[in-house]
């Protein structure tokens, strides 16, 4: 491990990074809503493209009338590394393209998609909308499964899957989330009746695309499921505004206020790094990060949130390494064939990076003597240093070459003591005990001016022979 990787030795970093690991913000969210009697209907072409129709809300369908769908449907295939692969040891099911079919189920009108904001969306941008598009239809037989994937991004406006539920009598199927079920257990075949109206209702399910998930085998009878890619909308419309105070939200907040407060984190400035917890979809050719105009999910939102209203500018950058150890923040996510060119003789790396604004990582230690160099503090690890296999998925729901998810990770920028504990005791006197306030107190006192904070350029140190 390079030296600027070692755990946060700081008891204060360390208690900050604990308190970022230890915050839960929502990443998954289901539920049930009723089927209104005149939205059950599912028009559909069988095989000699005649359409024919089933009634889910009238509680009467048949096993042989969901294999009629059976036979019309195709057998399903997933991504495997960039194929799309037919594998009945790891997807049995029937799928049908959105071509082939017609819901009158409207997810747009059931309040779905107000709960899935509110929840996926809980502390990012509010300005970003969520639309579903519809993506298909699955049929799970008896003995049917799709064992562990990440839905593939085919687009970088991918943010969230949501998975519906139509009723039909079945057992089993059920849906895992996070590693063997680590998130959630979705039963849905116990939710798709509801006892007390007797009556049949749909069951919901939507993660962030990244989150592992998998079917569990049909014990019996038929599950039919609506899959639905949810991306941001275009459009910037009027919306909730989402109030940020929360409990986890005030907790994290307190924990960077004491770290700003400390004099020994970083007194001439530098950065707090953060690895992301969740995956964006990039394109791995192209992408220009400060047009990173997706919304963060879940604990990476709130980590980003909380920078933005102590000034900690956060930014989204990818961690390149190269061959020597050397790390780099960069904006831009280069093709991989090119990177690996690079890694040839590991020189140019630094060459590219300082012509592409990026900047050489620095450790806990060290101090900026060029504006190349950033000593950055990592709050929490990075979870890949190395570019050139960008989270290639090996199991997604179908090949893409188009788009892969990267693991980026957040900078914030951490000025020089002075300049920060100002903005503190300016706009959050209320976030830090007394006593906090009375040490900065002190401790500025004492502290160099930021005149004498400044220090000279040494940029011959970074044409090293490297030129
Ligand atoms: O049908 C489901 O429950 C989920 C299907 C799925 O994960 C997918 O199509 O990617
Ligand atoms: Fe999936």
């Amino acid at each position: 491990m390079a030296p600027n990787m070692v755990e946060p030795k700081d008891p204060i970093v360390a208690a900050l990074k604990k308190d970022v690991l230890d915050t839960v913000a929502p990443n998954i969210c289901h539920g049930t809503v009723r089927l209104d009697p005149s939205e059950g209907a599912l028009f559909y072409k069988d095989g000699n493209s005649e359409s024919r129709y089933l009634d889910f809300t009238s509680g009467a369908l048949k096993d042989e009338d969901i294999q009629r769908l059976v036979e019309a449907s195709e057998r399903a295939t997933f991504g495997r590394n960039n194929e799309d692969v037919l594998d009945e040891s790891y997807r049995k099911a029937w799928k049908m393209d959105i071509s082939q079919f017609a819901s009158q189920f409207d997810v747009s009108k059931t309040g779905i998609l107000d709960i899935v904001h509110d929840q996926l969306l809980h502390y990012s941008k509010s300005t970003k909308n969520l639309e579903a598009h519809l993506y298909k239809l699955n049929v799970y037989g008896p003995g049917s499964f799709f064992k562990p994937h990440v839905d593939t991004p085919r687009s970088d406006k991918l943010f969230a899957t949501l998975v519906v539920v139509l009723p039909t009598v079945h057992a089993g199927g059920n849906l895992l989330l996070g590693e063997n079920g680590a998130l959630l257990n979705f039963d849905s075949a116990k939710q798709v009746y509801d006892p007390e109206a007797k009556a049949p209702r749909v069951a919901f399910v939507a993660f962030y695309s990244d989150i592992e998930h998998q079917v569990l085998p049909v014990e019996s009878g038929y599950r039919v499921t609506l899959t639905y890619n949810l991306h941001f909308s275009e459009f910037d419309g009027p919306l909730m505004l989402k109030s940020l105070s929360s409990a986890s939200f005030t907790t994290v907040l307190k924990s960077f206020a004491t770290a700003i407060a400390s004099p020994s984190i970083l007194p001439k400035g530098g950065a707090l790094g953060f690895g992301l917890l969740y995956r964006y979809p990039i394109d791995p050719k192209n992408t220009n990060l400060r047009e990173f105009t997706g919304a963060l999910k879940g604990n990476d939102a709130l980590l980003r949130a909380v920078c933005k209203v102590l000034g900690l500018e956060p930014s989204v950058k990818i961690l390149y390494s190269g061959p020597s150890g050397d790390k780099f923040l960069s904006d831009e996510v280069t093709d991989g064939e090119d990177i690996s060119d690079l890694y040839g003789d590991g020189v140019p790396l630094k060459k590219k990076m300082r012509d592409a604004g990026g900047k050489l990582v620095v450790g806990y230690g060290d101090s900026a003597s060029s504006s190349f160099k950033l000593p950055v503090v990592w709050v929490t690890q990075p979870s890949k240093m190395v570019t050139t296999d960008i989270a290639y998925m090996a199991y997604g729901n179908e090949a893409s070459l188009a788009f892969m998810y990267g693991d980026l990770v957040l900078v914030a920028t951490f000025p020089p003591y002075r300049q920060r504990v100002q903005h503190l005791k300016e706009n959050f006197p209320q976030v830090l005990p007394k006593k906090i306030l009375e040490d900065i107190e002190e401790v500025l006192k004492d502290f160099p001016g930021e005149d004498e904070e400044e220090e000279e350029e040494d940029s011959d140190e970074d044409y090293d022979g490297y030129y």
